[in-house]
Protein backbone atom coordinates (compact mmCIF):
# COMPACT_ATOMS: atom_id res chain seq x y z
CA UNK A 1 0.00 0.00 0.00
CA UNK A 2 1.07 3.40 -1.05
CA UNK A 3 2.12 5.75 2.41
CA UNK A 4 -0.12 6.49 5.38
CA UNK A 5 -0.41 9.11 7.79
CA UNK A 6 -2.76 8.47 10.74
CA UNK A 7 -3.96 11.46 12.26
CA UNK A 8 -5.23 11.58 15.97
CA UNK A 9 -7.59 14.04 16.15
CA UNK A 10 -7.95 14.77 20.01
CA UNK A 11 -11.50 16.24 21.85
CA UNK A 12 -9.97 18.93 22.87
CA UNK A 13 -9.82 20.04 18.91
CA UNK A 14 -12.63 18.85 16.98
CA UNK A 15 -14.70 22.30 17.62
CA UNK A 16 -12.15 24.59 16.17
CA UNK A 17 -10.29 22.20 13.17
CA UNK A 18 -10.06 25.28 10.90
CA UNK A 19 -8.63 26.16 7.32
CA UNK A 20 -5.13 25.18 7.80
CA UNK A 21 -5.94 21.89 9.22
CA UNK A 22 -7.91 20.94 5.94
CA UNK A 23 -4.90 22.43 4.08
CA UNK A 24 -2.84 20.15 5.08
CA UNK A 25 -5.03 17.31 4.90
CA UNK A 26 -5.05 18.52 1.39
CA UNK A 27 -1.32 18.84 1.29
CA UNK A 28 -0.46 15.46 2.60
CA UNK A 29 -2.45 13.76 -0.27
CA UNK A 30 -0.97 15.81 -2.90
CA UNK A 31 2.23 14.23 -1.15
CA UNK A 32 1.01 10.95 -2.35
CA UNK A 33 -0.12 10.32 1.60
CA UNK A 34 -3.32 8.12 2.29
CA UNK A 35 -4.59 9.91 5.31
CA UNK A 36 -6.57 7.75 8.26
CA UNK A 37 -8.22 9.81 11.69
CA UNK A 38 -8.69 8.26 14.48
CA UNK A 39 -10.25 10.90 17.25
CA UNK A 40 -10.44 11.55 20.71
CA UNK A 41 -13.71 13.22 22.52
CA UNK A 42 -12.84 13.43 26.15
CA UNK A 43 -14.46 16.99 26.77
CA UNK A 44 -17.98 16.02 24.87
CA UNK A 45 -17.99 13.23 26.88
CA UNK A 46 -17.54 14.79 30.22
CA UNK A 47 -20.56 17.26 28.90
CA UNK A 48 -23.13 14.75 28.57
CA UNK A 49 -22.04 12.70 31.83
CA UNK A 50 -21.80 16.30 33.40
CA UNK A 51 -25.90 16.98 31.88
CA UNK A 52 -27.16 13.88 33.74
CA UNK A 53 -25.36 14.24 36.86
CA UNK A 54 -22.94 11.22 36.30
CA UNK A 55 -19.66 11.38 38.08
CA UNK A 56 -16.34 10.69 36.10
CA UNK A 57 -12.69 9.93 36.94
CA UNK A 58 -9.71 9.53 35.12
CA UNK A 59 -6.68 6.86 36.10
CA UNK A 60 -3.33 7.79 34.43
CA UNK A 61 -5.33 8.83 31.42
CA UNK A 62 -7.83 6.13 31.60
CA UNK A 63 -11.88 7.08 32.24
CA UNK A 64 -13.22 4.73 34.66
CA UNK A 65 -16.32 3.25 32.18
CA UNK A 66 -18.93 1.94 34.43
CA UNK A 67 -21.85 0.07 32.05
CA UNK A 68 -23.79 3.49 32.11
CA UNK A 69 -20.24 5.37 30.83
CA UNK A 70 -19.68 2.73 28.25
CA UNK A 71 -22.89 3.32 26.62
CA UNK A 72 -22.88 7.37 26.66
CA UNK A 73 -18.79 6.93 25.32
CA UNK A 74 -19.78 5.12 22.36
CA UNK A 75 -22.99 7.58 21.81
CA UNK A 76 -20.69 10.21 21.69
CA UNK A 77 -17.49 9.12 20.17
CA UNK A 78 -19.11 6.96 17.32
CA UNK A 79 -21.94 9.19 16.63
CA UNK A 80 -21.69 12.69 18.05
CA UNK A 81 -17.88 13.55 17.19
CA UNK A 82 -17.51 11.02 14.41
CA UNK A 83 -20.11 12.34 12.09
CA UNK A 84 -19.37 16.27 12.92
CA UNK A 85 -15.28 15.30 11.82
CA UNK A 86 -16.90 13.54 8.77
CA UNK A 87 -19.54 16.40 7.87
CA UNK A 88 -16.33 19.15 8.37
CA UNK A 89 -13.94 16.88 6.22
CA UNK A 90 -16.74 16.74 3.38
CA UNK A 91 -17.42 20.69 4.18
CA UNK A 92 -13.33 20.86 3.00
CA UNK A 93 -13.83 19.01 0.17
CA UNK A 94 -12.30 15.73 1.84
CA UNK A 95 -14.12 12.58 0.96
CA UNK A 96 -14.21 10.30 4.54
CA UNK A 97 -16.75 7.55 6.06
CA UNK A 98 -17.54 7.75 9.30
CA UNK A 99 -16.51 4.08 11.73
CA UNK A 100 -15.48 2.90 14.80
CA UNK A 101 -12.98 0.58 15.62
CA UNK A 102 -15.44 -2.09 16.48
CA UNK A 103 -16.76 -2.45 12.88
CA UNK A 104 -14.94 -4.75 10.65
CA UNK A 105 -13.08 -6.44 13.77
CA UNK A 106 -10.72 -3.45 13.62
CA UNK A 107 -9.78 -3.07 17.31
CA UNK A 108 -9.97 -6.43 19.25
CA UNK A 109 -9.40 -5.98 23.03
CA UNK A 110 -8.66 -7.15 26.69
CA UNK A 111 -10.41 -5.29 29.59
CA UNK A 112 -7.08 -3.42 30.65
CA UNK A 113 -8.20 -3.28 34.15
CA UNK A 114 -11.60 -4.78 34.58
CA UNK A 115 -11.16 -4.41 38.67
CA UNK A 116 -9.91 -0.40 38.63
CA UNK A 117 -11.62 0.72 35.54
CA UNK A 118 -14.56 -1.29 34.26
CA UNK A 119 -15.03 -1.17 30.23
CA UNK A 120 -11.72 0.17 29.55
CA UNK A 121 -9.70 -2.15 26.27
CA UNK A 122 -6.42 -2.86 26.43
CA UNK A 123 -5.91 -3.49 22.24
CA UNK A 124 -4.83 -7.06 21.88
CA UNK A 125 -5.16 -7.23 17.77
CA UNK A 126 -5.53 -4.61 14.83
CA UNK A 127 -7.25 -5.88 11.48
CA UNK A 128 -6.71 -3.54 8.93
CA UNK A 129 -8.80 -4.90 6.08
CA UNK A 130 -12.05 -2.49 6.30
CA UNK A 131 -9.29 0.79 7.05
CA UNK A 132 -7.77 -0.63 3.26
CA UNK A 133 -10.92 -0.94 1.52
CA UNK A 134 -12.01 2.63 2.18
CA UNK A 135 -8.30 4.03 1.57
CA UNK A 136 -8.50 1.89 -1.69
CA UNK A 137 -11.57 3.92 -3.00
CA UNK A 138 -9.70 7.01 -1.70
CA UNK A 139 -11.75 7.75 1.60
CA UNK A 140 -10.54 9.10 4.31
CA UNK A 141 -11.20 6.41 7.53
CA UNK A 142 -12.31 8.24 10.73
CA UNK A 143 -12.76 6.32 13.20
CA UNK A 144 -13.83 6.39 17.00
CA UNK A 145 -12.26 4.51 19.74
CA UNK A 146 -14.16 1.96 20.67
CA UNK A 147 -13.21 -1.91 20.40
CA UNK A 148 -14.96 -5.56 21.09
CA UNK A 149 -13.40 -8.43 23.08
CA UNK A 150 -13.14 -11.42 21.72
CA UNK A 151 -16.26 -12.47 22.50
CA UNK A 152 -18.04 -9.55 21.25
CA UNK A 153 -18.32 -7.27 24.91
CA UNK A 154 -18.02 -3.16 23.47
CA UNK A 155 -14.81 -1.27 25.60
CA UNK A 156 -13.87 2.61 25.64
CA UNK A 157 -10.40 2.72 24.39
CA UNK A 158 -7.99 6.14 25.01
CA UNK A 159 -7.59 7.45 21.44
CA UNK A 160 -4.47 8.43 21.77
CA UNK A 161 -3.56 4.37 22.14
CA UNK A 162 -6.09 3.54 19.51
CA UNK A 163 -4.54 5.73 16.77
CA UNK A 164 -0.47 4.17 17.69
CA UNK A 165 -1.95 0.56 17.45
CA UNK A 166 -3.66 1.63 14.04
CA UNK A 167 -1.00 3.24 13.05
CA UNK A 168 1.66 0.40 14.04
CA UNK A 169 -0.72 -2.07 12.00
CA UNK A 170 -0.99 0.25 8.92
CA UNK A 171 2.80 0.44 8.93
CA UNK A 172 2.10 4.04 8.49
CA UNK A 173 5.03 6.51 7.35
CA UNK A 174 3.54 9.20 9.95
CA UNK A 175 1.91 9.70 13.08
CA UNK A 176 0.52 12.87 13.93
CA UNK A 177 -1.43 14.35 17.27
CA UNK A 178 -3.24 16.72 16.34
CA UNK A 179 -3.95 18.58 19.74
CA UNK A 180 -5.23 22.04 21.10
CA UNK A 181 -1.35 22.83 21.77
CA UNK A 182 1.35 23.35 19.17
CA UNK A 183 3.71 20.59 20.66
CA UNK A 184 5.25 19.82 24.03
CA UNK A 185 5.72 23.24 25.64
CA UNK A 186 8.63 23.63 27.87
CA UNK A 187 8.71 27.26 30.41
CA UNK A 188 5.81 27.63 27.12
CA UNK A 189 8.07 27.48 24.56
CA UNK A 190 7.76 24.58 22.09
CA UNK A 191 9.99 22.02 22.22
CA UNK A 192 11.07 21.02 18.52
CA UNK A 193 12.48 17.66 18.37
CA UNK A 194 12.65 15.09 21.67
CA UNK A 195 13.41 11.39 22.91
CA UNK A 196 11.73 8.81 24.85
CA UNK A 197 14.45 9.53 27.20
CA UNK A 198 14.01 13.62 27.33
CA UNK A 199 10.23 13.09 27.95
CA UNK A 200 10.28 10.05 30.67
CA UNK A 201 12.50 12.95 32.80
CA UNK A 202 9.98 15.76 31.56
CA UNK A 203 7.55 13.16 33.32
CA UNK A 204 9.54 12.91 36.39
CA UNK A 205 9.61 16.99 36.65
CA UNK A 206 6.06 17.09 36.09
CA UNK A 207 6.70 19.46 32.83
CA UNK A 208 4.66 16.77 31.00
CA UNK A 209 1.39 16.12 32.46
CA UNK A 210 -2.78 15.12 32.22
CA UNK A 211 -3.87 14.44 29.09
CA UNK A 212 -0.19 14.94 27.66
CA UNK A 213 0.99 12.09 29.21
CA UNK A 214 -1.31 9.35 27.58
CA UNK A 215 -0.17 10.99 23.90
CA UNK A 216 3.70 10.77 24.60
CA UNK A 217 3.56 7.40 26.28
CA UNK A 218 1.51 6.08 22.87
CA UNK A 219 3.73 7.84 21.34
CA UNK A 220 6.84 6.51 22.35
CA UNK A 221 5.75 2.84 22.52
CA UNK A 222 4.17 3.41 18.53
CA UNK A 223 8.55 3.94 17.25
CA UNK A 224 9.87 1.38 15.09
CA UNK A 225 12.02 1.04 12.03
CA UNK A 226 8.70 1.72 10.14
CA UNK A 227 7.79 4.44 12.31
CA UNK A 228 10.82 6.74 12.91
CA UNK A 229 9.16 10.05 14.01
CA UNK A 230 5.83 10.85 15.45
CA UNK A 231 4.67 15.01 15.92
CA UNK A 232 2.40 16.42 18.12
CA UNK A 233 0.73 19.63 16.30
CA UNK A 234 -1.61 22.12 16.71
CA UNK A 235 -5.24 21.35 14.97
CA UNK A 236 -5.09 25.26 14.48
CA UNK A 237 -2.25 25.95 12.20
CA UNK A 238 -0.95 24.40 9.30
CA UNK A 239 1.08 21.48 10.23
CA UNK A 240 2.53 20.68 6.68
CA UNK A 241 4.52 23.39 5.60
CA UNK A 242 6.84 23.53 2.72
CA UNK A 243 7.57 19.67 3.27
CA UNK A 244 8.34 20.37 7.19
CA UNK A 245 5.83 19.68 9.81
CA UNK A 246 5.35 22.30 12.81
CA UNK A 247 5.32 21.08 15.92
CA UNK A 248 7.40 18.73 18.56
CA UNK A 249 9.07 15.74 17.05
CA UNK A 250 9.49 12.70 18.89
CA UNK A 251 12.20 10.54 17.61
CA UNK A 252 14.21 7.35 19.24
CA UNK A 253 17.21 9.46 19.51
CA UNK A 254 18.46 13.04 18.46
CA UNK A 255 20.55 12.63 15.68
CA UNK A 256 18.14 10.52 13.90
CA UNK A 257 16.00 13.45 12.99
CA UNK A 258 18.42 14.48 10.68
CA UNK A 259 18.72 11.50 8.47
N1 LIG B 1 4.35 19.93 28.65
C1 LIG B 1 3.15 20.09 28.08
N2 LIG B 1 3.05 20.68 26.88
C2 LIG B 1 1.86 20.88 26.28
N3 LIG B 1 0.68 20.49 26.82
C3 LIG B 1 0.69 19.88 28.01
C4 LIG B 1 1.94 19.64 28.69
N4 LIG B 1 1.66 19.01 29.86
C5 LIG B 1 0.31 18.87 29.91
N5 LIG B 1 -0.27 19.38 28.82
C6 LIG B 1 -1.72 19.41 28.59
O1 LIG B 1 -2.08 18.42 27.62
C7 LIG B 1 -3.22 18.92 26.93
C8 LIG B 1 -3.45 18.08 25.67
O2 LIG B 1 -3.94 16.82 26.04
P1 LIG B 1 -5.53 16.52 26.01
O3 LIG B 1 -6.25 17.58 26.75
O4 LIG B 1 -5.74 15.11 26.43
O5 LIG B 1 -5.83 16.74 24.48
P2 LIG B 1 -6.50 15.85 23.34
O6 LIG B 1 -7.97 15.92 23.59
O7 LIG B 1 -6.08 16.59 22.13
O8 LIG B 1 -5.95 14.46 23.41
C9 LIG B 1 -2.89 20.37 26.73
O9 LIG B 1 -4.03 21.18 26.47
C10 LIG B 1 -2.22 20.74 28.05
O10 LIG B 1 -3.18 21.22 28.97
C1 LIG C 1 -10.60 4.83 28.17
C2 LIG C 1 -10.67 6.29 27.84
O1 LIG C 1 -10.16 7.11 28.58
N1 LIG C 1 -11.31 6.64 26.72
C3 LIG C 1 -11.47 8.00 26.30
C4 LIG C 1 -11.85 8.00 24.83
C5 LIG C 1 -11.87 9.38 24.21
C6 LIG C 1 -10.51 10.05 24.20
O2 LIG C 1 -9.45 9.46 24.39
O3 LIG C 1 -10.60 11.38 23.89
P1 LIG C 1 -9.45 12.49 23.89
O4 LIG C 1 -8.51 12.15 22.78
O5 LIG C 1 -10.19 13.74 23.64
O6 LIG C 1 -8.76 12.48 25.22
C7 LIG C 1 -12.56 8.72 27.14
O7 LIG C 1 -13.50 8.08 27.59
O8 LIG C 1 -12.45 9.95 27.29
Amino acid sequence: MSKVVVLKCGGSIVDELSEPFFGSLHELKKQGYKVVIVHGGGPAINSVLQSMNVQTQFINGQRKTTKQVLDIAEMVLAGQINKQIVRALEQNNLTSAGIAGSDGGILTADFLNEEELGYVGQISNVQIHLIKTLLDGDYIPVIAPIARTEDHQTLNVNADTAAAAIASALGAKKLLFVTDVPGILKEKQVINHTTPDEIEEMIGAGIINGGMIPKVQAAIKSLSQSLKEVMIVSGQSMFVAEQSILGTKITMKKEAAFK
